[in-house]
């Protein structure tokens, strides 16, 4: 190590020494307390690449959760030991600010392709001009040997797209152009070929010595070359440390002396890799051995690697665009996936169409009472399709919403976690892209339906209907986002979306009089939306009429068309505060 003293860090806040002590992690399980970790003490220093290996289940991984908080003290598991960044100990929530964290599942956005996803993280984390952006995603492109599929969608469930390992080098490029202060990453090599996982390293160890970041990763199986890359290594067997320190040479030496020489010709990380394997005896009679050496020469230098390690305050990397520009380039993103993704764009539009000519023949030139005033079925014909179109329109809003948050859900807190953007933007650019599209889609039904139905003939009349069905479906985008935000699970969030609906079609005042209800019971329908909607639908066409009696008095509408709107909207308001508040909470169970 020659980076440990502390004179080193002076005037430097930008290195970051992240430290761990008697670190020990136990789960509950059905057989008793299984530990994970058992006590180990080390250190990531900054500028190097530090290389944690071991045999699966080592608890590789689990050492990379502790360190980047995704695992705290619960009532299935204890977590004890000190674990700091410069001297000081940090959370979930701080760890953001200094640090990213690169999960083995790749989470990109499926319909954009790869430059478009490195455009818009250089976009958010550059204030700079654009040909400098693209001089850092054509470097980043041409770095990681992504020129073939830089035009090709990274794909996924609907689209074909690039390959596993264009996707892996794609979200480490992505991590890249964020410019964390230090970077874990969880096996960033695995299901790559060995020159993609050679020239990945390549790219890590520049970053980590160019730009005196931090990195840590795990790693399974690596090439001599790769090998020959780490700066550190940490070896694990069975949660615990059996070496600790520079690579090269100095780990060949320090086992060479115990007697496990790494043959000539052999790759030493397959060799250290095979000294390890719990499934051979002969490793589970040298493992107390390992441990020993270990505890013994190495264990008291790691101890002084820690208290000579940087204590320096550092500001955390808070480079993002001004809020304004995150809304943008949020926008940007949200109206290229709806144009591109064939289920949420295409098909609404085709659906909204068809679905008015289709009503419009069905409901056709419905009477408007002048030559038959007391025809009570002409009267229950209009007012059932404005009741279905006052649950129709908000259901439909509604479902297409409460999936959209929770499908996008990892991409969301990879990129807030990435600090890329705050909520507050995220939420409401990908509202303001969804309110668009509700905006339009009522008006072109309207124009379609309300003509062909033979709703009341006024210019006013028409405005105002078009008005409650925008109002109507925002509040069914609200209603979505509210459920989208509370699931992770887009099915669950579906599910519960169509529980939470249901009860509110008894209390919307057609299937029963809203005066007949029993008054325990019927505070409901103020709560109801399609309640709102089908009262402002009917004043609106009953204000002027022929029919006797008014359906206003018969269907004991309440409300002035204006109030009903107006609690609608106040609806809408309510949906989306609780949408926030529940998506502001899921950030902080981003495990
Ligand atoms: N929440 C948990 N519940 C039960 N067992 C767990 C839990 N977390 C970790 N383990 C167990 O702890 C051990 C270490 O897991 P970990 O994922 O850290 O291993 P690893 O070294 O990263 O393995 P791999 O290389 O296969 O990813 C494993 O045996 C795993 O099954």
């Amino acid at each position: 190590m020659n980076k440990t003293h502390s004179e080193e860090y002076i005037n430097n806040s930008n290195l970051l020494d992240f430290t761990f002590k008697n670190l020990k992690y136990s789960i509950q399980t059905s057989k008793g307390t299984q530990e994970i970790i058992k006590g180990v003490d080390g250190i990531f220093p900054n500028s190097q690449v530090t290389a944690i290996l071991g045999s699966s289940g080592a608890g590789k991984t689990t050492l990379l959760n502790i360190l980047s908080k995704r695992i705290a003290n619960s009532k299935k598991s204890q977590l004890e030991g000190e674990v700091l960044v410069n001297g000081k100990p940090y959370t979930a929530d701080t760890f953001s600010t200094f640090a990213n964290y690169v999960m083995q599942d790749d989470l990109l956005t499926e319909t954009m392709t790869v430059r478009e996803c490195l455009q818009f993280a250089v976009n958010l984390k550059n204030k700079g001009a654009k040909t400098n952006k693209n001089e850092i995603v054509n470097d980043v492109i041409t770095q990681l040997k992504l020129e073939k599929c830089q035009n090709t969608q990274i794909g996924g469930q609907f689209v074909k797209g690039i390959s596993g390992g264009e996707r892996k080098r794609t979200s480490i490029g992505f991590e890249l152009i964020c410019d964390p202060q230090s970077l874990f990453l969880d096996e960033p090599t695995s299901g790559l070929d060995s020159f993609t996982a050679y020239i990945l390293m390549d790219r890590l160890r520049n970053f980590a010595h160019k730009k005196n970041r931090t990195v840590v990763l795990t790693i399974h199986q690596p090439s001599a070359d790769i090998w020959s890359m780490l700066d550190r290594i940490i070896l694990m067997v069975d949660g615990k440390f059996i070496y600790q320190g520079e690579g090269g040479n100095s780990i060949q030496n320090y086992f060479s002396k115990q007697g496990f020489k790494c043959p000539v010709l052999t790759n030493p990380a397959d060799y250290y890799m095979s000294i390890m394997d719990q499934e051979k005896k002969i490793n589970q009679i040298n493992c107390p051995i390992y441990y020993k050496n270990y505890d013994k020469l190495i264990k008291e230098n790691v101890l002084s690697e820690i208290k000579f390690s940087s204590q320096v305050e550092f500001n955390p990397s808070t480079s993002q665009v001004p809020t304004y520009m995150q809304f943008y380039y949020i926008v940007k993103r949200t109206i290229l996936i709806q144009t591109r993704s064939p289920i949420l764009f295409k098909a609404k539009l085709g659906q909204v169409i068809s679905l008015a000519i289709f009503l419009g023949l069905i409901y056709y030139q419905l009477p408007n009472g002048q030559d038959d005033p007391y025809n009570v079925v002409d009267v229950r014909n209009k007012n059932g399709f404005l009741f279905f179109l006052s649950t129709g329109a908000f259901l439909e809003s509604m479902n297409a919403a409460c999936l959209s948050i929770p499908i996008e859900r990892q991409v969301f807190l990879r990129e807030e976690n990435s600090k890329l953007y705050k909520i507050f933007p995220y939420y409401f650019a990908k509202l303001f892209v969804d309110l668009i599209a509700d905006f339009i889609i009522p008006i072109i039904f309207c124009a379609i339906a309300y003509w062909m139905i033979g709703l009341r003939n006024d210019i006013s009349a028409f405005l105002f209907f078009v008005l409650v069905m925008i109002v109507l479906q925002f509040t069914g985008i609200a209603a979505g986002y509210f459920e989208g935000c509370l699931f992770k699970d887009p099915n669950l969030a579906f599910g519960v979306a169509q529980l939470i609906a249901m009860p509110f079609f008894p209390f919307s005042g057609y299937y029963k009089n809203s005066g007949d209800l029993a008054s325990w019971i019927s505070w409901v329908q103020y709560l109801s939306p399609f309640n709102y909607a089908y009262q402002a639908f009917v004043r609106n066409e009953y204000e002027e009429t022929y029919f006797i009696p008014n359906p206003i008095q018969s269907e004991n509408i309440e409300f002035t068309k204006w109030e009903a709107v107006g609690y609608l909207a106040l609806m809408f308001l309510g949906y989306l505060i609780l949408g926030f508040y529940f998506l502001y909470r899921s950030k902080k169970n981003l495990q």
